[in-house]
This record gives structure tokens, C-alpha cells and sequence, in this order.
């Protein structure tokens, strides 16, 4: 399956060049994707980035596609489904566990369902580390026109199927964390990455 990095956020929390920043030498983004590249079911990358970040994404050696959107995660998620089937997940997601990517991409081939995203048992959805089908883009476009961006309730109100996350290993729990300010890369330098 393909994996599609969300790459063209603003960082406006974390200031400046948020998924360029290094971390003992290596970008933050560049973390990320070798743990996706490690997952078996990621077969190929891709980068969605903004119009005025394609250029320095394409020096990772991914194919590159632009959001034109540019209206937040929903319309990074319908650009990565114009080329199919997807597990997507943020680019500043460090910690990916290519296993539970593994896991994801099973489920989701299984269910045969519009979406396959994690949930909590509070009902809080993991939408960022998903994944979707090119039939969800459908879905998606609708809402986009009408100025809907609200991913958590599109997926809600598809048919998508669930993961209960407190069903599984502890430890692939860390595979949600993000990076949003400086104040998170602590966490980063710590993990033996
Ligand atoms: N292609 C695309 N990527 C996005 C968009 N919004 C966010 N992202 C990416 O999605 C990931 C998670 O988003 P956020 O944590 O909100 O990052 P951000 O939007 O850059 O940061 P803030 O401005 O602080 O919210 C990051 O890797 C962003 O680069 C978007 O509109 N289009
Ligand atoms: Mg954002």
C-alpha cells in the first residue's frame, strides 16, 4: 500500500521550518519516514506538500504532490487519495511503530471499508495514522466544497471501521506522538530513535 506523509503544515505552534528541524543531525521528517519505510505493507512514499515547500520535500527522493487545497488535514488527505488506496500519517509523527502501520493496512484490506482509523475508548479518532480508500475522496469532496473540514466527523458519518487502541500493545501507543512545539522534541531526544 501506499504510505502519504501529510507534509505541508504551516507550524505555526512549533515556529519556523517545523518537519526540517534536526534532531541529532537527522530532520524530523526524515525520522518519520524511515520508520514508515520499515513498515512490510508500505510498498511505495509518497510527500504531500504546500505549494511553497514541494521544492525543498523533493530533496527527500519522494514523489512529491501539492495540496492546492491548503485547508488543513482534510485537504491533504483528499490530494494523497487521488492516487488510490493510502495509509496516511503526519510528518511529524517521530515514533511511527511499523508494526502497528503493519497491523493498520491488514485491518483495513480485511474490513474493506472506507477508512480503517484508531480510536480510544473516549471516542477520540487517530485520523493523522489512517487508512483510507480512494473511494473516501469521493466522500471528502463534498464536504470540501461546502466548506466542511471536519475530519473527525467525515469519518464519522462514513462507514469507516474502528481499532480500539486499549486492545493493543501498550507500546505501540507511542506511534501517535507528535511533534507540535519545541517544549515535544525532549520527548524525541530521550527515545532511542
Ligand atoms: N499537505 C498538507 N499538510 C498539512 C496541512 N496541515 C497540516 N499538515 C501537515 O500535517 C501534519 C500535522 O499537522 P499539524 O500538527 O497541525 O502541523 P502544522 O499545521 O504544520 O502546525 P500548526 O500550524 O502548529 O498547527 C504536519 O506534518 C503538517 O506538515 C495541510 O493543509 N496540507
Ligand atoms: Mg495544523
Amino acid at each position: 500500500m501506499m504510505g502519504a506523509v501529510l507534509a505541508g503544515g504551516r507550524a505555526k505552534r512549533f515556529g519556523g521550518d517545523k518537519l526540517l528541524f534536526r534532531i541529532n543531525g537527522k530532520s524530523l521528517l526524515l525520522y518519520t519516514l524511515e520508520r514508515l519505510e520499515q513498515a512490510r505493507r508500505i510498498d511505495e512514499i509518497i510527500l504531500v506538500a504546500s505549494k511553497e515547500n514541494a521544492e525543498k520535500m523533493e530533496g527527500f527522493g519522494y514523489d512529491v504532490v501539492v495540496d492546492e487545497l491548503m485547508v488543513g488535514p482534510m485537504g491533504g488527505i483528499y490530494t494523497a487519495l487521488s492516487l488510490g488506496d493510502a495509509f496516511l500519517v503526519a510528518g511529524d509523527m517521530p515514533l511511527l511503530v511499523p508494526e502497528f502501520v503493519d497491523f493498520i493496512i491488514e485491518r483495513f484490506e480485511e474490513a474493506k471499508k472506507s477508512a480503517c482509523v484508531p480510536r480510544w475508548s473516549n471516542g477520540y479518532l487517530e485520523p493523522l495514522h489512517a487508512a483510507y480508500s480512494g473511494s473516501f475522496r469521493d466522500f471528502l469532496e463534498k464536504r470540501i466544497k461546502s466548506g466542511n473540514y471536519a475530519i473527525n466527523q467525515a469519518i464519522r458519518e462514513s462507514d469507516a471501521c474502528y481499532i480500539e487502541i486499549e486492545k493493543l500493545p501498550e507500546d505501540w501507543r507511542e506511534s501517535f506522538f507528535n511533534v507540535n512545539t519545541r517544549g515535544d522534541l525532549r520527548r524525541l531526544t530521550r527515545a532511542s530513535t
